[in-house]
């Protein structure tokens, strides 16, 4: 598909085209190491769904930096082919195959890795359920191979869309890391719900062991999971662009958004909101109201993006919690 003109406006379209990245994708990655420094440390690295590649460049650029360390390996995975990196092994196949999992350690010469990323989309349909339904469990995919390769101590990240399904799959990365971070890099469009899981500290539970045929994601609840309560519903800080760590500044907690749910707030680990950002953490407590109105659950978009260009005017720099519902 061609390039329309919007896309060519696009900043990081032309950075990208500038920096000599395969796709504009890699600045995300570069966003999500600047908040969480996930190259520090790291000499096996593995990109799943990889093509046509700027993870990959990002993760060869940075892992082997400019005396080209040979004792880096990286290992991209895609189902289709792509044009060769330096320093980066190809694997062309699936995530979902113990095949795919077992040739990472064979190159890996059965050591773990050390972080694995995966910025996985299915085909859309344009469907925004089945769209969203399909990403969940690519997501789920890239976890279940993740556990066959990484080591525990080890990060992974991944696109998610922020759909309905989302606090379950907080709860269920949350089973196998001790952090989950939900970030939005700016270079992430404010229009589109994907962003970023950065799952720290990979701690499976005790005698968990790895197996790629029980999916995660499990449809045969009798109920609602977003009606989950308590431990159950795990929330998960999230990431925006700009600071919002403080839009609660009446601090009630636990804010109640309707009589039938009590949403949990976790306690800001920002410094104190400086005055300009005020006026988006009021944007941002109207969208929480909003939310509640909304029979999906899911954030009105239009005051989301609001929200994000408003901030992204304020301050791009900064990343600030604020935190998903
Ligand atoms: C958005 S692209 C990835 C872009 C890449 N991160 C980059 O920066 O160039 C998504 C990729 O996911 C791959 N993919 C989807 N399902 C997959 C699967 N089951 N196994 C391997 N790759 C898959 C697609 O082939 C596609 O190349």
């Amino acid at each position: 598909m061609g390039r329309s003109s919007k896309d060519k406006r696009d900043i990081y379209y032309r950075l990208a085209k500038e920096e000599g990245w395969r796709a504009r994708s890699a600045f995300k990655l570069l966003q999500l190491d600047e908040e969480f420094n996930l190259f520090k440390g790291v000499s096996r690295a593995v990109d799943l769904c990889a093509a046509p590649g700027s993870w990959s460049q990002v993760l060869s650029r940075k892992l082997r930096g400019k005396d080209k360390s040979e004792d880096v390996k990286i290992v991209a995975v895609d189902l289709q082919a792509m044009a060769p990196l330096p320093g980066v092994t190809q694997i062309q196949g699936d995530i979902t195959k113990i095949s795919t999992a077992q040739e990472i350690i064979r190159h890996f010469e059965g050591q773990s890795a050390d972080l694995v990323v995966c910025d996985g989309a299915p085909d859309v349909t344009g469907l925004h359920d089945v769209d969203e339904y399909i990403q969940a469990q690519l997501l789920l995919a890239a976890l279940n191979i993740t556990t066959h390769v990484l080591k525990p101590g080890g990060n992974f990240v991944a696109k998610i869309f922020r759909g309905k399904d989302v606090t379950l799959l907080y709860s269920q990365l949350k089973i196998f890391f001790s952090s989950v971070t939900c970030a939005k890099p700016r270079s992430s469009r404010n229009s589109s719900i994907e962003a970023f899981v950065v799952c720290q500290n990979y701690s499976p539970p005790e005698g968990y062991v790895p197996n790629m045929s029980n999916p995660l994601l499990d449809h045969s609840y009798d109920v609602d999971f977003n009606q989950l309560e308590g431990p159950n519903r795990i929330i998960v800080p999230f990431l925006a662009c700009g600071d919002l760590s403080a839009f609660d500044s009446d601090r009630t907690y636990p804010l109640q958004l309707d009589s039938s749910k009590e949403y949990q707030y976790l306690p800001p680990t920002q410094p104190p909101i400086r005055p300009p950002y005020q006026q988006a953490c009021q944007l941002r407590k109207n969208n929480l109201l909003a939310k509640e109105d909304s029979p999906s659950g899911a954030l009105d978009d239009s005051l989301s993006t609001e929200i994000l260009q408003e901030v992204q005017e304020l301050d791009s720099r900064r990343l600030v919690q604020i935190y998903f519902l």
